[in-house]
C-alpha cells in the first residue's frame, strides 16, 4: 500500500508533541520551506506544521518528524494517549514519511537494546536494533562533525550527540511481515561517525533510511543548519507529487 496521493498544494507536516525538541524542529521546518519556496521558480506547496498530541491531529498529517527526548517516556505516554497504534499505522500501513531524531530513532527501530528493565515499546517501520544511550550519559554529550552524502556539498553537519543511540544491527530477515510491508525497501545507511576510542573499529551507523522512514541518531533542531530538515522536507514534496512513492524511490 503507498500514501494516498495528496494536493501537493497543501502539505501538513505534524511534529509529535509529547515531549522533546518540538518547537525547534517546527522552526526549522519554518525555515526550510521559506528556502524551499525562495530557491524554487514553480510554486511551492502551502505548508503547515503543526503539533500532533492526538490521534485526531496525526490524522492530518501527510508526514511527521518525532523528536528527541527520552523514548521510554514518549512510549508511556504515547500509550496512554491512544496514540502508539496510530503512529504504528500511520508509519507501517499508510506508508507517510517519518523523520525520527535520538528517542525519535529509537521509536522507529524494530529493535532496542539497552532498554529499561522489562523492555519498552517501539513504532517500528526501521528494521534496525539500535543501541540507546551508546556514548554514555548526559555527560557525555557531544558535536561531531558529520560528512552526509546526501547533503550538498558543504561545511560538515554539525551532529548534536544527547545520549544518543546508534543502529547497531541491520535486521535482515528474509520473509519478515514488517520487510513485506515496507514494499521490499531495504535499510539504508545514510550517516556514520568514527566510534569513540576503545569502543572498537570502523563507524557508528548514525542514520538510516528505509522507504519512508528516516532516522538520525542526532538532533538537527538544535543547530541552526536548515540542510536536513530542507532536504527532507523536499523528499517528503517529491513523494506526494508523484502520488505516493516512498521517498526512497526519489532519489
Ligand atoms: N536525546 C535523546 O533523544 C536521548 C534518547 C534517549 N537516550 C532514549 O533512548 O530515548
Amino acid at each position: 500500500m503507498t500514501v494516498d496521493a495528496v494536493n501537493p498544494q497543501q502539505i501538513t507536516v505534524g511534529v509529535l508533541a509529547l515531549q522533546g525538541g518540538v518547537i525547534e524542529h517546527i522552526s526549522l521546518l519554518q525555515k526550510a520551506a521559506a528556502q524551499l519556496s525562495s530557491r524554487s521558480s514553480t510554486p511551492t506547496p502551502q505548508f503547515s506544521f503543526i503539533q500532533v498530541r492526538t490521534a485526531a491531529q496525526l490524522s492530518q498529517c501527510d508526514a511527521l518528524i518525532i523528536p528527541g527526548g527520552e523514548s521510554t517516556t514518549m512510549a508511556i505516554v504515547a500509550r496512554r494517549l491512544g496514540l502508539l497504534d496510530p503512529l504504528r499505522e500511520f508509519v507501517k500501513v499508510q506508508h507517510k514519511p517519518t523523520w525520527g531524531t535520538c528517542a525519535g530513532l529509537v521509536m522507529l527501530a524494530s529493535a532496542a537494546s539497552a532498554t529499561k528493565q522489562g523492555g519498552q515499546e517501539l513504532i517500528g517501520g526501521l528494521d534496525v536494533k539500535v543501541l540507546r544511550n551508546r556514548y554514555g550519559t548526559q555527560l557525555q554529550s557531544f558535536v561531531g562533525d558529520l560528512r552526509l552524502p546526501f547533503l550538498e556539498e558543504g561545511e560538515p553537519f554539525r551532529g548534536v550527540f544527547i545520549r544518543a543511540p546508534v543502529v547497531e544491527e541491520i535486521i535482515t530477515t528474509a520473509g519478515d511481515d514488517e520487510v513485506t510491508k515496507l514494499k521490499g525497501k531495504q535499510v539504508e545507511v545514510m550517516g556514520t561517525y568514527p566510534k569513540p576510542q576503545g569502543t572498537g573499529e570502523g563507524e557508528d551507523i548514525v542514520a538510516v533510511r528505509q522507504g519512508n522512514v528516516f532516522g538520525t541518531s542526532f538532533h538537527p533542531e538544535l543547530t541552526d543548519d536548515v540542510r536536513i530538515h530542507t532536504w527532507w522536507l523536499k523528499q517528503v514534496v517529491e513523494g506526494l507529487k508523484s502520488g505516493g512513492r516512498d521517498v526512497q524511490a526519489q532519489s
